[in-house]
């Protein structure tokens, strides 16, 4: 999959979400889902399996960020789910971050979030006790993860171009935050429409609620996908 769009699966059980998956499930060619704590935590791997049995590209998004040894293991662990992508917290440092990438298999991309897209620079500062801007912090996390072997970021849109300049073409720069024109921002303070992360230097796009609280989630992917690709 070369440019993924992931629908962001924030549901709260297996039986919502097969709900959901229903129509994707006759399409030919299937989206790329997430699976993110809250499903996760209630389901567990057997319903990751499901899902990757039924021809999904999986993205597990469980933001691992603990000491090395204890990521490392985790990975390890995930790994056996043949999941497809994983993330993990850039701020736990070059050395969990290249423990998470010995340990992650052949086939498993590992994305690095640098700041959570519902951080606005105030709150960001506020938090982490730091004078920097928004860019350089996201920058200098994108770094740290790029030399550490990581194979992407997770950042807002308006941060991929100067990822892609800090580090190389081929480093993937996966952007949440994604709203289409009029959608409500709900609790992202970063967001913008899916062409505009296109221009912005995104190679690949979270989507939650534009898609999954819609009347009609296949059209409103179909959009997604449309102004994306255009
Ligand atoms: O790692 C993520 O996917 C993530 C990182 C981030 O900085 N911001 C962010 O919103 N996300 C995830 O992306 C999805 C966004 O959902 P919507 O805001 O509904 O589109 C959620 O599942 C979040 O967990």
């Amino acid at each position: 999959m070369k440019r993924p769009v992931f629908i962001a699966l924030d549901f709260p059980d297996a039986k919502t979400t097969r709900l959901f998956l229903n129509d994707f499930l006759k399409m030919a060619d299937k989206p790329a889902i997430k699976i993110g704590m809250e499903l996760f935590f209630a389901e567990g791997p057997e319903f990751v399996r499901e899902l990757r049995s039924q021809g999904f590209t999986i993205f597990l998004d469980l933001k691992l960020y603990d000491i090395p040894t204890t990521v490392g293991h985790a990975v390890a662990s995930i790994a056996k789910l043949n999941v497809q992508y994983l993330t993990v917290h850039a701020a736990g440092g070059t050395k969990m971050l290249r423990q998470a990438v010995a340990n992650k298999g052949e086939e498993m991309k590992l994305l690095a979030v640098t700041q959570l897209t519902s951080f606005s620079e105030a709150e960001m500062r506020a938090t982490q006790l730091t004078s920097s801007t928004m860019t350089e912090n996201v920058i200098h996390l994108a770094e740290l993860a790029y030399q550490s072997g990581i194979d992407g970021t997770i950042s807002a849109p308006l941060e991929a171009g100067l990822i892609q300049q800090k580090t190389n073409a081929s480093f993937l720069r996966v952007t949440p935050g994604i709203r289409l024109t009029g959608d409500s921002t709900d609790d992202q303070m970063r967001i913008t429409t899916p062409e505009k992360a296109r221009e912005l230097g995104a190679t690949g796009l979270v989507v939650g609620r534009s898609i999954t609280k819609s009347n009609d989630p296949v059209a409103v992917y179909q959009r997604v996908l449309l102004e994306w690709s255009n």
